[in-house]
């Protein structure tokens, strides 16, 4: 089983998304085999509201994960697509298989599609799962840059308390460049009396394409040293590669400094990324 090292005071997570072909996923096998000597205290697996085969995509990674790496698995899931049975069937098949962690999502919305509207809101999947599931443990996404949806900062935190008091473990932000946005939306949570703890979520920039759908589709906000980088190696993908890294490891830095509790990584599914930061930072996550 798996056991925590009472060295670590700051936990370290990767995320990994279930690839669309076949040799993308005996790579991600195969990255899952390098992440297993990188200290990681979870690992999640995304999916996608795209997808409706979940069965063979986010739980067989996670299982993975779970029982062969023998690290705590994370399976996400976002409800906006899936009705109660839906979600009944997963929460039970992910018990079967010694999973009790999930990153409990409303989701994205596809254009073309309507939802069905059992779940409407992440905090109605949280009470379903804490009723069907008591003893999972749930993590609430977060977005220190407001929901692009929200009607303003003070809803989306009115609305994250809700979902924080429905039964949110902990929290996990979206992906953000400038750290100060992250430590100033960190303050009015607790404000707000949202004492749960609340992980920074790092995306290190190695490939500009998948970098910049996420941003726009986040309206993710760029600080100039950040637009610099991405415009003076915009055709130097090995420049932009290693500038993308030393920005990510600058960040997680200074947010370990703050105590942070933890560090998520978004690492795109490539273990190059996962152990160069792993390098570049494992002491500070030790006491
Ligand atoms: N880490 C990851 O893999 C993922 C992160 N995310 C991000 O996490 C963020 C938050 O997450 P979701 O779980 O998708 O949505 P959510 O349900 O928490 O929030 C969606 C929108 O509904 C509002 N809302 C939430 N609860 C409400 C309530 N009870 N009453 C009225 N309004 C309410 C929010 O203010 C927000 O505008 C999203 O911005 C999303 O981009 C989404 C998917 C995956
Ligand atoms: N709005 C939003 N939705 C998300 O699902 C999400 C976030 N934000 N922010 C953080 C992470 C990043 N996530 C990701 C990012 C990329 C893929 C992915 O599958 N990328 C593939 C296919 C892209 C496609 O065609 O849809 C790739 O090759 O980039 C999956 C999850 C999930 N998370």
């Amino acid at each position: 089983m798996t056991t925590t090292n009472p060295l670590r005071k700051t936990t370290l997570s990767y995320e990994v998304f279930p690839p669309k072909t076949q040799v993308g996923e005996d790579n991600l096998f195969q990255v899952l085999q390098d992440l297993k000597d990188l200290e990681a205290d979870s690992i999640s697996v995304t999916y996608s509201t795209k997808n409706n085969n979940v069965a063979d995509t986010t739980t067989k990674i996670a299982e993975h994960v779970q029982n062969n790496l023998c690290i705590p698995a994370i399976a996400h899931l976002p409800a906006i697509y899936l009705t109660k049975q839906d979600v009944s069937n997963i929460v039970t098949r992910l018990d079967e298989s010694g999973i009790n962690k999930i990153l409990a999502l409303r989701g994205d919305r596809l254009p073309d599609m309507e939802p069905v509207n059992d779940f409407t809101y992440a905090s109605d999947l949280v009470t379903y799962i804490k009723k069907i599931a008591p003893h999972f443990e749930i993590t609430g996404a977060c977005y220190p840059e407001i929901h692009p949806e929200a009607a303003s900062a003070v809803d989306d935190i009115k609305n994250l308390k809700k979902k924080v008091d429905a039964g949110c473990d902990e929290l996990i932000t979206q992906l953000f460049f400038d750290n100060d946005i992250f430590l100033d939306f960190q303050e009015k949570c607790r404000i707000a009396g949202i004492d749960v703890p609340i992980i920074p979520g790092i995306m290190p920039i190695t490939n500009q394409r998948q970098a910049m759908r996420l941003v726009s589709m986040n309206e993710t906000k760029l600080p100039r040293k950040f637009k610099a980088i991405l415009n003076k190696y915009e055709h130097n993908p090995e420049a932009l590669r290693e500038a993308g890294l030393a920005y990510a490891i600058d960040q997680i830095v200074d947010l370990v400094t703050q105590d942070v509790p933890g560090i998520h990584l978004y690492i795109m599914n490539r273990s190059e990324t996962a152990k160069y930061i792993h390098n570049a930072t494992k002491w500070l996550f030790r006491e």
